[in-house]
């Protein structure tokens, strides 16, 4: 683990030392996720336990989110209701039908290990009804066969924005750059969002048919609700599986692969996956929280260094995660 960091500036006021002086490079063989605590007033200390487990793991549990239950719950009730619908009501929204990736994807639609079968899951994605970009474009269920589920999900979606938003200064302040550096980057967010139904698996295990097959997320950091039932693993550097299951009243941060790019492997995305073999059925909400369309994924000053060139091609990030959202879903054109 990282010894403590915070530099004393001799008036009181700690600032962090550059992150590239830290890096373990993915040599942690973390056992468990931390749980960061939103409630900290200190926000050097918050963003010194952030940037602890953004360097060795890559995933935290947050609580003290803020996020009222009561949107939680609604939301995962449109999700129950959702994939309760006849199938071809689903069908009719098929993903693969929208040029921005909106829209249902039936169980084994998509495979995110390309070694794999097909993921069993079934996914309703939908993103922000303001953004202007490429990506923009919801497809809904009619009215009248789920009434206010488009209220309820946009609601939950626009409160977990407001969690992410609260993040990135964080985030800013966990890489030794200025609070407000991502503020013009998050404008108009092409944030995903998805509703998630695992069915349980039983009898006999197929490793090529999982939940959802190992994987690392494509955009900045994905805030995760999940319901009570335990599904999630997550890989360290030993390549172990450590189980993420649910912990009440959290969300579940990881960091993506926007992120890695910009911080330029600085910060760990990790892999993960899900295996439902609770014998019951599952229910997941990831958001996934992308820049603004036209960012460029630039190495960022603090995680460049003289050994430290910066490791990747500059690509904006709505092209990158254009990208792998293309790749995500050839195999079941
Ligand atoms: O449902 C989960 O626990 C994980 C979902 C996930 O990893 C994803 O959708 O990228
Ligand atoms: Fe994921």
């Amino acid at each position: 683990m990282v010894p403590p960091t915070l530099l004393s500036t001799g008036n009181g006021t700690r600032v962090l030392p550059p992150p590239t002086e830290l890096v373990l490079e993915g040599a942690s063989a973390f056992k468990a996720i931390p749980i960061i605590d939103l409630a900290e007033e200190d926000r050097t200390l918050l963003a010194e336990k952030i940037r602890e487990a953004c360097l060795n793991v890559g995933f935290f549990y947050l609580k003290n989110h803020n996020i009222p239950s009561s949107t939680i719950t609604s939301a995962l009730s449109s999700a129950h209701q959702f994939f309760g619908l006849p199938l071809s009501k689903k069908t009719a929204l098929d993903i693969h039908l929208s040029p921005s990736f909106k829209g249902y994807t039936a169980l084994l639609g998509e495979n995110t290990d390309p070694a794999n079968r097909g993921d069993l899951h079934e996914g309703f994605d939908l993103g922000s009804e303001q953004e202007q970009g490429e990506m923009r474009g919801n497809v809904w269920p009619d009215a009248a066969s789920l009434p206010g589920f488009r209220e309820r999900v946009m609601e939950y979606y626009d409160s977990v924005l407001g969690l992410g938003r609260r993040l990135f200064p964080l985030f800013a302040l966990s890489l030794s750059l200025p609070e407000h550096f991502f503020d013009n980057k998050i404008q108009h967010p092409a944030a995903i969002m998805r509703l998630l139904h695992y069915p349980p698996q039983t009898g006999p295990a197929d490793d090529r048919v999982l939940g959802i097959g190992a994987h690392t997320d494509y955009e900045c950091f994905t805030l995760l609700y999940q319901d009570s039932v335990p599904a999630l693993q997550v890989l360290n550097a030993a390549g172990q599986w450590i189980s993420a299951p649910p912990v009440e009243g959290t969300f579940v941060c990881n960091l993506g692969d926007q992120f890695a790019r910009w911080t330029n492997d600085v910060y760990v995305s990790t892999v993960h996956r899900a295996i439902n073999r609770s014998g019951r059925e599952r229910y997941s909400i990831p958001f996934f929280f992308g820049t603004d369309y036209d960012v460029k994924l630039e190495a960022l000053p603090s995680c460049v260094s003289d050994d430290r060139p910066p490791r990747y091609e500059v690509v904006t990030a709505g092209e990158y995660v254009k990208g792998r959202l293309e790749e995500t879903y050839a195999h079941s054109k």
